[in-house]
Formats: structure tokens, sequence, C-alpha cells
């Protein structure tokens, strides 16, 4: 046989002339261990084809809106139903996030008193809007495109306060009453040098001030952004829904004057890393101390034990009336605000307080960036399962909402598979935090309009959130009233019914005026993502539609 006959394959594994047994089997040996290394090797490289593979197949969808509309809590409701073990195995790291939400709300109050003590106006000077560059191009001089068809709004100028009385706290009555004989007075809702508060104010003031630093250390545990300088909520013509309002509102060239005192946001660049950071339950740190309520045997961090120390305060403070009259006349509405757990202050300052599914879905955390996650939504007896491999894996993406991050959206409009846009609906008399010149509804109609023109996102499926419905009822029943706001909106019945099917219509006209040839159809769905329960139905829907999407693009059906 000649040189060319040899398969040299064969010629270069063959074992070497005059092989000894020892050299056998040494040789045999490592023969194995090759082979083990390689078949590794090739496991590897499969398991990399059918991830590139799944991915390439994966479901992307890309959660869209302005801050605070949503995003993120809609997503929450996504992983707590689809990603379950990661999910639960995260809870008590939010223990975290949800203390600083509780002790932010507290802050903000002593800020008021503190602000009310000192006898300062209820409307201090304003700061002008940001000069941001913009990724979406939002009118500046206050007027609305007239290339959109969507409504123009009022800035009115002029706000009564609200009509809701706060509840009395028998806790308090003690304090209180020291408060009303002493110092309340006929004018309390605005006169200048009325002084609602009292020594016990002073007192409360003093034995919470532990918070801040608290606060201070909290915030280190979550690595949260120091370039964070965002308020704490919209700011709001009539109501302050998110904390803090203007009450003499309009825009800014006619004279808009912004709170400024409220408290800064509580943002991180990775949320994973920061729940990590955050993950102090049953963890023993330098600072800890031994439970003095409890068993006694439970270790618990220095944050969570001055929280539990100072819990009847924090009681005491929120169902002050007094306190509760310094909020109104400075229309400061905690209630409505991101991150409110005032009312669940006895569970949440519990030195053994492990968040639940429901705390987790309403604490506030603003998004910086790009986040993403991963899902499996097969569910068995799916209408769609059985269609396709394709489609259980899914990629979903959240961004930070705000004017100065939305450039970062972009990237991702490529492939993705679907959009749910979350439109709060309750914010029709608030206007953007980031520049207050912008009404928030009105910018969402832009941003709408932005997605449905946009060529990237043609083929893209649109599914629209309006969200906050559960706020919008309760503003409504405040009295708000929309017109005020919209005009286009008349004489129809001031009901969330009405307003929700009024905004859908509007919210269509968009999607016509910019579909594409052959036309486009996009979902509407009235949320307040809040509700994990309804939220879930929706979410059962909505996968549907996406799958039903994704597989017709991908010619399954
Ligand atoms: N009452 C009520 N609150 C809601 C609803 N949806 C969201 N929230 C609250 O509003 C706040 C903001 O929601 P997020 O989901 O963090 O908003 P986002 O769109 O992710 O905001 P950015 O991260 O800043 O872009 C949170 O405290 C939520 O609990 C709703 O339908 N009803
Ligand atoms: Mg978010």
């Amino acid at each position: 046989m000649g040189a060319t006959d040899v398969d040299p394959f064969e010629y270069l594994t063959r074992p070497p002339p005059n092989e000894t047994p020892e050299e056998r089997t040494i040789r045999e040996r490592k023969e194995v261990e090759a082979k083990k290394v390689s078949d590794q090797i090739d496991e590897e490289i499969r398991k990399e084809r059918a991830v590139m593979k799944k991915q390439q197949n994966a479901v992307r969808v890309l959660l869209l809106g302005q801050s605070e509309s949503g995003k993120s809590t809609t997503l929450k409701n996504f992983r707590m139903r689809y990603a379950r073990e990661e999910w639960q195995a995260e809870l008590a790291s939010w223990r975290t996030v949800i203390q600083l939400n509780l002790i932010r709300s507290v802050l903000s109050i002593l800020d008021a008193v503190q602000s009310e003590l000192d006898n300062d106006p209820a409307e201090p000077p304003g700061t002008p809007g940001a000069d941001e560059t913009e990724f979406l191009h939002t009118p500046t001089d206050g007027s609305t495109s007239p290339a959109l068809a969507s409504p123009a709004f009022n800035h009115p100028s002029s706000s009564k306060p609200g009509q809701r009385r706060p509840s009395v706290s028998s806790i308090h009555r003690q304090l209180q009453s020291k408060a009303s004989s002493s110092s309340l007075r006929k004018d309390a809702l605005g006169g200048k040098e009325s002084s609602l508060l009292g020594g016990q104010h002073q007192l409360l003031k003093l034995r919470l001030a532990p918070l801040r630093r608290v606060e201070t250390d909290l915030r280190r545990q979550l690595g949260a952004s120091a370039d964070d300088e965002v308020v704490d909520g919209a700011a709001s013509d009539e109501y302050g829904a998110l904390g803090q309002v203007d009450a003499g509102s309009s825009v800014r060239s006619t004279g808009l004057r912004r709170r400024t005192t409220a408290r800064k946001e509580v943002s991180v660049r990775r949320l994973k890393d920061a729940l990590s950071g955050g993950d102090r339950a049953g963890k023993s740190k330098g600072h800890s101390r031994t439970n003095s309520e409890g068993s006694g045997d439970d270790a618990v961090d220095e944050a969570t034990d001055v929280i539990a120390k100072c819990k009847d305060d924090i009681k005491a403070l929120w169902m002050d009336e007094a306190v509760r009259l310094v909020l109104k006349k400075r229309k400061i509405r905690l209630e409505d605000s991101a991150g409110f757990f005032l009312d669940d202050v006895d569970r949440i300052a519990a030195r053994e307080y492990v968040p639940s599914d429901d705390d987790v879905v309403r604490a506030r955390l603003r998004t910086l960036g790009v986040q993403e996650y991963r899902i499996t939504v097969d569910q068995p007896g799916s209408v769609l399962s059985g269609l396709g491999a394709t489609g259980s894996e899914w990629l979903l993406y959240d961004v930070g909402g705000s004017r100065t991050m939305r450039h970062a959206w972009i990237p991702y409009f490529e492939n993705i598979t679907a959009i749910i846009f979350l439109a709060p609906v309750s914010c029709f008399d608030e206007r953007l935090l980031e520049d207050s010149r912008i009404n928030r509804l009105e910018d969402s109609f832009l941003l709408w309009r932005h997605v449905c023109s946009s060529k990237l996102l043609q083929k893209t499926s649109l599914i629209l959130f309006m969200n906050k419905c559960d706020l919008l009822k309760r503003k409504l029943k405040m009295g708000v009233k929309v017109n005020k706001y919209l005009p286009s909106y008349a004489d129809r019945p001031n009901e969330a019914g009405h307003v929700v099917k009024y905004l859908k219509e509007k919210f269509r006209d968009i999607v016509k005026a910019n579909a594409p040839e052959g036309g486009r159809v996009a979902y509407y769905y009235a949320t307040s993502v809040t509700d994990t329960k309804t939220t879930y139905t929706t979410l059962k829907a909505v996968k549907d539609i996406i799958l039903r999407d994704h597989l017709k693009n991908a010619d399954f059906v």
C-alpha cells in the first residue's frame, strides 16, 4: 500500500510500534481522558448553538413609556408569574428597597413639618426646567404638535385644595388635641403665620432623625446612583399625585413655579447587583444587634433595628391630624406617590419583615438604562403550545423612561417582537418631572406617535396599557375635572370609564394616522398593574397575542 493510500486520521492515531503493555495502558487512559474533554467541548458547543438558536427564535418584548408609567411594575408581574423560582429567590432582597421607600415618605413628611415649623411659604420659588437633549422631540413652548392627532392641553393657573378629609388616628389623638387647641387657627389652610404644629412635633422630628442616617446607609447598600437628582413625583396642577404640587401652575413662560423640596428617587445601574447588595435578610452585619422584641436569637441589621424602634413614632407622625393638615396645605399627597408604604408600617417596620409579592410589585426603584430579563412562558394548556418550539423563550427589556434616557431605547427597536407601551391615564393634570412645561399625558401621546411611526417597528406588535386606572378613578372621585386640562373632552361625563374610552380613541387615531400600508392593529388594555390579580388575566391575553403574531411572522401559522 502506497503512502497516498493511508487514511491520514488512522495514520495519526495509530498506536506507536513496539508499544509495551504499560505504555499501552497509559496511552489508552490518556485517550479516554482526552475523549472526555472533547465530549465536554462538543456538549458546550451544542448548548451554545441551542441557546443561540433559541435566542434567534426568542420573543423580544420591549417595555416603553415615560418615567413612572409602570414599565418595571409590568415586568415584575411577568416575572412573578413566569419566572417564579427566580422571583421567589429575590423576594427577601427587596426588603431594603421597601424600607427605603418607607423612609423616604417619612422624611418627606418631616421636611414638610420642618418647613411648617420654620413658617416657610407653601409655594417656594421654582427652578427652571432642565435643558435636555431629547431623543424624541417634544414642543417646548407648551404647544402641541399640529401633526399630532392628540388633543391640546390646558395648564390651569389656579387650583383648589383637595376635598378629601384626612382620617384621624386614635393612636395619636392626645398629641393632636394639644396641637389643635394651641395652634389650629381658622386660616389653617392658607394663613401665612398660622402654626399648626407644636412641641410634640419637634419631639417626633428629633426621635425620627436617625432615619436620615439609615436612608444614607440603605442607599449605599443598594449602590444607589449618585447622579440621581430626580425629585419625588411629577408636578400636578391640582393634587400632588406623586407628592408635590405646583399650586400656581401654568407653563413656564407664564410664571411656572415648581416645588423643589421633594426627596431624591432611588435608582440603580443594575437591579440584580443592587438586590444582592441589599440582601441583608437573616445576615448579621458589623452593626448587628440582638432582636429585643422578637425571639431574641435573630440577629437584626442596624437599619432594620432603627426602623423597628421608630415604628410607633412613624405611625404617630402619619396619623397626626395636624400633620395631615400641613400635608394638605402644602398639597402633598403621599398616598398616591410611588413606593407608598405608610399604611403598612406595622408589617414593614417589624424586625422579621419579609416582603410579599404585592409589596415587591408596589416597590419603587427607578430604572436606569436598559435591563434585560429572561422568562419562559410556555404554559401547559396554552392555546398556542404545541405550535412550535419557538416562542417559549422570552427576553423582556425594561428601560428608563425619563427623557434623558430615551436615546438608549433606539438600539432595541431592531428585531423586537412586541412593544408594551405604558401610558398612565391618571396623569392628565400632571407635568413631567424632568420638564415641567410638558403635560404627562401629552408626552405619552407624543411618545406613542413616535413608536407608531418608527420604520423599525412596522412589523412589531403594539400593545398599549392605559395604566393607573385606579388612580384615575380616585382622582376623578376627588373632583378633578378632565376638561379643565383637556378642553376637547368637553362635557363628556367626568367618569373613569368615559375618560378611558375617550383616550383610547385618541391613541387609536394616532395608530391609524401613522399606520404602514395595509393598516395596523394595536391592542388596548385599561390596566392598574399594581393589581396583580387582574394584571395576570391581562398578561395571559397579551402573551397569546404576542405569541400568535410571533409565530405568524415566523410562518408557523
Ligand atoms: N396605583 C398605581 N400605582 C402604579 C400603577 N402602575 C405603577 N404604579 C406605581 O408607580 C410607580 C412607578 O412605577 P414603575 O413601574 O417603577 O415606573 P417605570 O415606568 O418603570 O418608571 P422608570 O423606571 O422611571 O422609567 C411605582 O411605585 C408603582 O408601584 C398602577 O396602575 N396603579
Ligand atoms: Mg422602571
